[in-house]
């Protein structure tokens, strides 16, 4: 059974903010029995709320200056690698989702990680080389058709990094530009979930609804283990204690 009431935030200290809002809200009648809230998260207190969370495209050296000012850096951290919620990262998210990244400014940028993966930032050039591309997406299910991925000063995961957990991390998609290798575009690892491309750009809502249904599956799984009667607001007041 699915739970009841489930939160998902959206990062919002920058980016694509209500682009993901307005597509949460159409892949949320896949699932009608379940009540989404979907919340713009500027505060820890906010992202206390969430059972899941998007961190959309940007600029993720500007989203990781403001989240340390918000302190919102480490409940961020804890968020994704301790309580293994699940989230998604679009372009500039999926850069902060990663445990390393390349082309970063000088000194480095401050990332939440989550994913085994070291990522180059603006992998394909300026905002005038923005291209889009038709995407293979094998886990939107058999008989889709390609999806149209956007691609805005995109990163790319140049390498999956060798170290604890890593072989958990799945290649989901893939870019190929003429002339040049294919590029990694979309990975997941457990309950971290990233792409270079921004399907909220795009109208299509696929890849919307599937991560939502990951979310529904993953909230019912969590709900259960803990022994919760199921959509209940006391309990899911326990189970965020
Ligand atoms: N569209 C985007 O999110 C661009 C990402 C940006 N180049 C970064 O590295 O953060």
């Amino acid at each position: 059974m699915p739970p009841s009431a489930i939160t998902v935030g959206v990062l919002a200290l920058q980016g694509g903010v209500v682009e993901h809002i307005a597509l949460l809200n159409r892949a949320s009648t896949s699932y009608p029995s379940t009540t989404f809230h979907f919340l713009e998260v500027r505060t820890p207190e906010q992202l206390s709320l969430c059972d899941a969370l998007i961190i959309p495209g940007g600029e993720s050296t500007t989203m990781a200056i403001v989240a340390r000012r918000l302190g919102l850096l480490e409940p961020l951290r804890e968020f994704v690698k301790i309580n293994n919620r699940p989230v998604w990262g679009t372009c500039a998210g999926l850069v902060m989702l990663a445990e390393q990244a390349s082309a970063t400014k000088q000194g480095g940028q401050e990332l939440i990680g989550g994913l085994d993966v070291r990522v180059l930032r603006n992998k394909f050039g300026t905002q005038v080389q923005s291209f889009v591309a038709d995407l293979k997406l094998d886990f939107l299910g058999e008989g889709e058709g390609p999806f149209r991925g956007v691609f805005i000063r995109a990163p790319v995961v140049e390498e999956v990094i060798n170290g604890n957990g890593s072989g958990n991390v799945k290649v989901l998609g893939t870019v190929k530009k003429p002339g040049e290798e294919a590029d990694i575009v979309a990975v997941r690892q457990g309950n971290v979930f990233g792409t270079s491309f921004h399907p909220e750009l795009t109208g299509d809502v696929r890849v919307h609804v599937w991560w939502l249904g990951n979310v529904v599956e993953a909230l019912s799984q969590r709900r259960k283990e803990r022994g919760l009667v199921v959509g209940s607001g006391k309990n899911d007041a326990v189970e965020a204690a």
